[in-house]
């Protein structure tokens, strides 16, 4: 199968914008991820990023929002809810209109970040625009990426945080221990399915991560957004937003027999993403005035005026 990927990257520089000569090719030779990427020591509170267990001030509140997540991520009701929103009959508006509606949004399931959310959607752009700076349509997928968040928004669904953010993960098959919290899992009705209960469960080897039903939430919601609305950015632009809370698999390595050749070449640039939303996350504001023009020349370019929603 041919997978269409933006070119290889030639030029890297580490979060402190320090540039690090480094070839990088995707498809042909060896892609080094962490080639010179300086990951910064400690998050905003003074502890390592995705500690779950460290005591902090954010710590219990964490594990609460994973508890029931876990139990309530059902297979039935992520089919359900992917139907009721995939709809998209909530409303319509611009893509700069949902960034700002964020503003009002603390996501609960975050160990590393108390800040609203259209804060950290401009820190991961600013940062990726940074050291990638001739990938534009990457600085677009960071600044969109968590949109799918809106779904806290009374007018746009109005769902509670545990549907909504936090990390996901596959649906029909067993649960891998390296999930967050994997503990609660035993309180959800498909633990002990004799089906779903099973490594492969529903699927098949190697079936391809699009046939794969993962637990509801702000990815798989904007993924269909991006889908709906006919976005012109590439696909694995939506193959980002769609698995960027997947930790088990991009982070832990978990579920890789689900994946087809097309998700594994995806996977590169997807972990690529996620060191930018991941250590991104820091007190420092972004002045959003001055940086609004620049994106919204990129929305521009890739989606409609109105999108529905
Ligand atoms: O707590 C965070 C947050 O909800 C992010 O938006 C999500 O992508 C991450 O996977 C999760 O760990
Ligand atoms: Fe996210
Ligand atoms: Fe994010």
């Amino acid at each position: 199968m041919t997978v269409i990927v933006p070119e290889p990257l030639l030029e890297e520089r580490n979060v402190h914008g320090e540039n690090v000569e480094e070839e990088r090719s995707i498809g042909g030779g060896s892609l080094d991820l962490d080639g010179g990427f300086v990951v910064p020591d400690s998050n905003a509170f003074g502890h390592s990023f995705r500690d779950y267990n460290k005591e902090s001030e954010r710590r219990a509140g964490v594990e609460e929002f994973y508890r029931i997540n876990h139990i309530n991520q059902t297979y039935a009701f992520a089919k359900e809810k992917k139907e009721e929103h995939g709809k998209l009959q909530k409303g319509a508006m611009s893509i700069w209109e949902c960034v700002e509606l964020l503003n009002e949004f603390v996501d609960e399931s975050d160990p590393d970040l108390d800040e609203p959310q259209i804060e950290h959607l401009l820190q991961s752009a600013e940062a990726i625009r940074r050291d990638y700076p001739g990938q534009e349509w990457l600085h677009l997928t960071a600044l969109i990426h968590d949109l799918g968040k809106v779904l806290l928004h009374p007018s746009f669904g109005g769902e509670p945080q545990w549907c909504v953010v936090g990390d996901t993960f596959p649906l029909g098959c067993a649960f891998d221990q390296s999930i967050v919290h994997d503990q609660y899992f035993k309180g959800n009705p498909d633990y002990n399915d004799p089906v779903y209960g099973t490594r492969l469960g529903i699927y098949t080897e190697n079936c391809g991560l699009d046939k794969v039903t993962m637990s509801w939430g702000h990815d798989e919601y904007m993924y269909l957004v991006m889908k709906e609305n006919g976005t012109t950015l590439p696909p694995v632009a939506s193959f980002i937003v769609r698995f960027h809370s997947f930790y088990a698999l991009h982070h832990s390595g978990a579920y890789t027999y689900l994946m087809n050749d097309e998700d594994k070449e995806m996977l590169k640039w997807l972990r690529i993403f996620n060191k930018y939303d991941l250590y991104s996350k820091s007190k420092v504001r972004i002045n959003v005035e001055e940086v609004k023009p620049y994106y919204q020349s990129l929305i521009d370019k890739y989606f409609p005026p109105k999108l529905r929603w």
